[in-house]
């Protein structure tokens, strides 16, 4: 899929703005601050509905404006599909097709895209927030029934914590709510760990190979999913679902005297693992930044295996920042077949014949221009 054309209003420091883009490698150039991440943000918030950077979504309002909205139309295999997004301090309104989503879940996973930001690195190094947010939003775009458990979770979750803190403060003795919470928390909780196991277990098929190759053949790259409750990947729902009453049983004062819930999706991890140490201890910098790169890759083929169609790419600040090999083992990777778009402040770091092929657009305090 790729996406035909962009406009923007009062989005960040863009007031107004059309493009026009090609099925190909699309390269916004522009000095520091004047607008480069700002439209690779507007993309990806478009298929998303959410931005990478922030979630606070009133931050992507234009400074003294009421609302910001994005549209676009996207190329897919058989049909062109418009979008919209319309933020304003109220919430968001989609739609598809001209069509008000009643539903976000309904409307995020039409456009797919796969961004490579330095905070990637993030990934490896960062806290277990950072990565369990990674696998709901690429899981959420591939799957709008996990979206929903998602949001079931968070719900429930709330509930939960909510009635721990009043048994906490008023030390109740009934706790027949509890358990009835519980329950409910803990069917939601064991589709979610079973969904993340599966999305991790296909994403590690496509990400072991591309390590490998980025690695000259030297390092394997293994994923793992470090669940809060020791349930296996293997085990059915119903056997998860007891590992969980065991769990929960036992830590019922503990999580009354708290207030809160100690254990479940919202507390679990990954980890990347390279020739079998695990990289945010162990790894270099360069191995951490391979792991994340060989991730990104990985995702673009398995949204192609899932969707049947690959995502759009969007790389911010970090393809000259990539050595040549990497570099050049990106580009064979995506040689063609997806549209690509890099911003840079300078074309310099960047492949020739990838530059001489590419469509270039000169950033500058907000306004997009083509460069012939
Ligand atoms: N809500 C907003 N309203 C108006 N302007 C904003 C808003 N949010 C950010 N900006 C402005 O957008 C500009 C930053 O744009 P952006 O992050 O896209 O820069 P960039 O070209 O990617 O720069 P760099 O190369 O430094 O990463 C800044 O000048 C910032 O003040």
């Amino acid at each position: 899929m790729y996406i035909e054309s962009l406009s923007l209003k009062n989005y960040r420091n863009y007031e107004e703005l059309f493009i026009e883009f090609e099925n190909k490698v699309n390269v916004i150039l522009g000095e520091n601050a004047q607008g480069k991440t700002n439209v690779m943000e507007s993309i990806y918030v478009l298929a998303m509905a959410k931005s990478h950077r922030t979630s606070n979504d009133k931050e992507l309002i234009r400074w003294d404006e009421e609302y910001a909205k994005i549209e676009g139309r996207v190329q897919k295999q058989y049909s062109s599909l418009p979008l919209q997004l319309v933020i304003s301090k109220k919430g968001k309104k989609a739609r598809l097709n001209h069509i008000e989503q009643q539903k976000l879940s309904q409307y995020v996973g039409n456009m797919n895209v796969v961004m490579f930001a330095p905070e990637d690195l993030n990934l490896v190094k960062g806290s277990p927030q950072v990565r369990r947010r990674f696998i709901d939003m690429e899981i959420g775009q591939i799957s709008p029934i996990y979206l929903h458990d998602m949001s079931q979770y968070q719900k429930i979750l709330q509930q939960r914590n909510h009635y721990l803190k009043m048994l906490q403060i008023k030390k109740q003795t009934d706790q027949t709510m509890l358990e009835i919470l519980t329950e409910q928390f803990i069917q939601v909780a064991v589709k979610i760990i079973a969904k993340r196991f599966e999305f991790l277990h296909l994403l590690a098929k496509w990400a072991g190979p591309i390590h490998k190759g980025i690695s000259r053949g030297l390092e394997t790259l293994e994923i793992n999913y470090k669940p809060s409750v020791e349930v296996l990947e293997e085990q059915e729902l119903s056997k998860m679902v007891t590992c969980f009453e065991e769990k929960f049983g036992k830590v019922k004062t503990r999580e009354i005297e708290r207030g809160t819930t100690l254990f479940g999706p919202h507390r679990d991890d990954l980890l990347f693992f390279v020739n079998g140490r695990d990289v945010q201890t162990f790894g270099s910098q360069g191995q951490q930044r391979t792991t994340a790169l060989s991730v990104k890759l990985a995702e673009i083929e398995l949204i192609q295996a899932e969707i049947g169609e690959y995502p759009i790419l969007l790389l911010d600040d970090v393809l000259s920042e990539l050595d040549d090999y990497r570099q050049s083992h990106l580009l064979n990777t995506i040689q063609g077949k997806v549209q690509t778009f890099v911003t840079t402040t300078s074309v310099d770091g960047i492949d020739h014949q990838t530059l001489k092929e590419a469509s270039t657009f000169q950033v500058s305090s907000g306004i997009i221009q083509k460069v012939d």
